[in-house]
């Protein structure tokens, strides 16, 4: 077999696939040979009418695939006929890092095969995406799938057809394999990386860029302590962190820090590898402010690392809570090269009374914070990441009770393990 016909056939071969539907995974694999398994449950349970076609975005970078993967659903969804259903699907190595291959998965129901199959051969010859269509054998429960060819069209000179068959469901979840350095970042240069190869394509991050510190090495520690408070939405950040720094006579950051907001919105509209880099950077430049301010007096901080990666954490995870890497994971560790606070204050709201506030304020929210408000299950995995991040001090303060009431606790809190 040729380079790229192998480099074709990589996507599939040797690996597990899992489609989403309705929040649960369905896992399968392909084999040359059958050996009397039942198609997986996700060909079963098609409809009769169904064509169904798997696609994945292999090739390039990953800043490449990245904007590809997010291009690539908004193709689909603008460009399929109505009767076609996209969900979303993976490839991977069972529990290995770095192994996952993003695409999505099609159950067409429309009439006629042209339209759906004309923009599939269009897009496989255009992108880094590769293609494969099943198709039910005649005689009962079994599926094939087929190869597209890298011209586009589903001829039979890639490779012979394989059988699909159910796979076990793998040890850790498909979705956690690749949050290292693609959602989440470890290390200044490992996010400064990305924005430094999209440039071309963004012209913001060349902006960003030019307000990173020099480096991120190690700086004297703030000779004041260094006090983070992080929350959901309308938890009441912005209150405590104000009446701290008035109570304090403190210094008030933030993160992102100001001088990041005129490129935020551009960057909260691209994919998690990108948007999420940029988050880590602002964490960065704020760490060199509080290194500054810390010098002189105490420094309050609204959100900081906490922030970065729960959100990415709870956002690349998909399904359940218990979908989450395990407490203890590296998933949850703090960057070797970024200023560690003194105190981390997670301040947690029920979600009635959360949405009370947030109503009451009646401002804006982005997509996030929306998705905050009507997805339970994504406000709790926001959550349980907090919790599970390790490095510096860290507690809980319950904000249900009056502002000033929050004010005291945290105060004595502050008191008791900043010696402040
Ligand atoms: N302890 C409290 N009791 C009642 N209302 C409060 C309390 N703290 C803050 N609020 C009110 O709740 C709303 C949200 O508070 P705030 O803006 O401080 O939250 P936030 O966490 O900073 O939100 P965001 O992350 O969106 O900036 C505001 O209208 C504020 O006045
Ligand atoms: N250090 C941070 C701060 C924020 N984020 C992301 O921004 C959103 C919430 O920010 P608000 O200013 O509206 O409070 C949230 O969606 C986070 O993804 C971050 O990543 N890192």
């Amino acid at each position: 077999m040729s380079r790229r016909a192998m480099s074709l056939v990589a996507p599939w071969s040797s690996r597990v696939l899992s489609v989403e539907l309705d929040g649960a995974h369905f896992y399968f694999s392909t084999r040359e040979q059958h050996r009397g398994e039942e198609a997986p449950r996700v060909f079963r349970e098609a409809r009769k009418d169904a064509r169904l076609y798997s696609l994945l975005v292999c090739g390039g970078d990953r800043v490449r695939r990245a904007v590809c993967h997010a291009q690539l659903k908004d193709t689909l969804l603008r460009e399929l006929p109505p009767a076609c259903h996209v969900s979303p699907m993976s490839s991977f190595v069972p529990n290995v890092r770095d192994s996952l291959l993003k695409g999505y998965f099609l159950k067409d129901h429309s009439e006629s095969a042209s339209p759906t199959e004309r923009l599939l051969r269009d897009l496989s010859q255009r992108d880094p995406v590769f293609v494969c269509s099943y198709r039910k054998l005649q005689e009962g429960q079994l599926w094939t799938q087929h190869l597209w060819s890298g011209a586009g069209s589903p001829t039979a000179d890639m490779s012979e057809d394989s059988y699909v068959v159910p796979s076990e469901a793998p040890e850790c979840h498909p979705s956690t394999l690749n949050i290292i350095n693609s959602d989440v970042f470890y290390s200044f240069e490992e996010a400064r990386e990305v924005l430094n190869k999209c440039g071309d394509i963004i012209p913001e991050a060349m902006s960003v860029l030019e307000l990173l510190p020099s480096g991120a090495e190690a700086r004297s520690k703030p000779d004041f302590p260094v006090i983070v408070i992080e929350g959901l939405d309308a938890t009441g950040k912005t209150t405590l962190t104000e009446s701290l720094r008035d109570a304090l006579g403190a210094s008030l950051l933030r993160s992102p820090p100001q001088c990041l907001s005129p490129m935020r919105a551009r960057f909260d509209r691209e994919p998690p590898l990108i948007r999420r880099a940029f988050y880590a950077l602002g964490n960065y430049i704020t760490a060199e402010q509080i290194g500054l301010q810390g010098m002189e007096t105490p420094v309050i901080v609204d959100r900081f690392w906490h922030s970065t990666a729960a959100y990415a954490i709870a956002t690349a995870v998909s399904g359940q809570v218990c979908n989450l890497p395990a407490e203890g994971s590296e998933v949850y560790r703090w960057p070797g090269d970024l200023l560690q606070p003194s105190l981390v204050v997670l301040l947690t709201l029920e979600p009635e009374e959360r949405k009370r506030r947030l109503s009451n304020r009646g401002q804006g929210e982005t997509e996030e914070e929306k998705e905050l408000d009507h997805n339970q299950l994504f406000r709790l995995k926001v959550e349980t990441a907090y919790q599970r991040i390790c490095g510096p001090a860290f507690v809980t303060v319950d904000a249900s009770p009056s502002a000033d009431q929050v004010l005291q606790q945290v105060l004595l809190l502050i008191r008791a393990k900043c010696h402040l």
